[in-house]
């Protein structure tokens, strides 16, 4: 468990996080989400005593991270995998890392075959890739066994196999009762992997919910069909609370009717249907209508006069 209340950090005049309170409860997947610079990484590494707060405090498993005596075993982070540039070995790595905490070769040698390194085991941390170095970080952050993972970015330069073993992964320790925080910037693959969401604008907690919830809010549900009459259909369709938008000259996005109906009306009518799709909202849209206030760094669209 992660608790956070009135969490703050300033760095100068900036506020990097500005009153943050939450709660990471144990048994789920809890995704931190937000622009670039809205204080995920900064909280992160407060939750670990890597920064001091400014005023506030977070508590993991009811202690602030100093007070506990064997950390590894309470906590595990990832928190910047490109940070080891180590002459030595990933099992050396591992192992010195485990000597702090009386963690031998035998726990080594586990998280090892977990994270799928052991062909790597004994080269150069300094020349993996980026997706080894973030198995490497991952197996750190197993070391102890702990309670508590955060983990930052944990899929980066992650391959489609190693993306879907983290999911796999997380997901099971979650299910062994564990408290897993992770942040991403890839919205499908968050929705995949968490259960919680919190959200991030400018330092402050702007969501914080289960994903289904922050999916469904204001989440606009329309249907795609496509047909070879489909201004007919769309003529059959219209009445004063359904909006039709037309994607191309066949297909039509319809909102304000289900699919149920205008497959009827297209039926009773003896219109043809290639495609009726039901389209919900997804993270992503919701992730960006939270957002859309909040984003720091706007990038310019790219039109073909920027592009020339
Ligand atoms: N050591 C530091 N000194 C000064 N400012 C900092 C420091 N660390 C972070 N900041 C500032 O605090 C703010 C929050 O940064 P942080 O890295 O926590 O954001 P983030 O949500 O993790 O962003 P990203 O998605 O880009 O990783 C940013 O404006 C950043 O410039």
């Amino acid at each position: 468990m992660i608790e956070a209340q009135s969490l703050t950090k300033r760095y100068g005049q900036r506020t990097a996080v500005d009153a943050a309170s939450f709660t990471v409860r144990p048994g789920k997947v809890t995704g931190l989400l937000g622009p670039n610079g809205a204080g995920k990484s900064t909280t992160m590494r407060m939750i670990v005593g890597l920064d001091r707060p400014t005023s506030g405090s977070v508590r993991v498993n009811g202690h602030f991270y100093a007070e506990h005596s064997a950390p590894l075993h309470e906590v595990g982070a990832l928190l910047d995998a490109k940070a080891i540039h180590s002459g030595r070995s990933a099992y050396n790595h591992l192992l010195a890392l485990g000597a702090t905490h009386g963690i031998g070769a035998a726990r080594v040698r586990e998280v090892i075959d977990l994270t799928g390194l052991q062909a790597v085991a004994g080269k150069r941390v300094g020349g993996f890739s980026l997706g080894m170095g973030q198995r490497l970080g991952i197996a750190a952050a197993l070391l102890g066994d702990p309670q508590t993972l955060i983990l930052d970015e944990p899929i980066n330069g992650l391959d489609p196999e190693g993306v879907l073993w983290v999911r796999g992964l997380l997901k099971h320790l979650a299910a062994e009762g564990r408290t897993i925080l992770l942040s991403s910037h890839l919205m499908s693959e968050m929705a995949m992997t968490a259960d919680h969401i919190i959200v991030f604008g400018r330092g402050r907690v702007i969501a914080d919910a289960p994903v289904a919830d922050i999916v469904g809010q204001g989440a606009v549900t329309s249907v795609r069909v496509s047909s070879p009459q489909a201004a007919e259909l769309a003529r059959l369709l219209a009445a004063p609370d359904v909006q039709i938008t037309s994607a191309s000259g066949s297909t039509l996005d319809v909102a304000g009717v289900s699919a149920a109906t205008i497959g009827g009306v297209a039926a009773s009518n003896g219109l043809v249907l290639h495609e009726l799709t039901t389209v919900t909202g997804s993270l992503e849209e919701a992730y960006l209508r939270l957002t859309a206030d909040e984003v720091e760094y706007h990038t310019q669209s790219v039109t073909p006069e920027v592009v020339r």
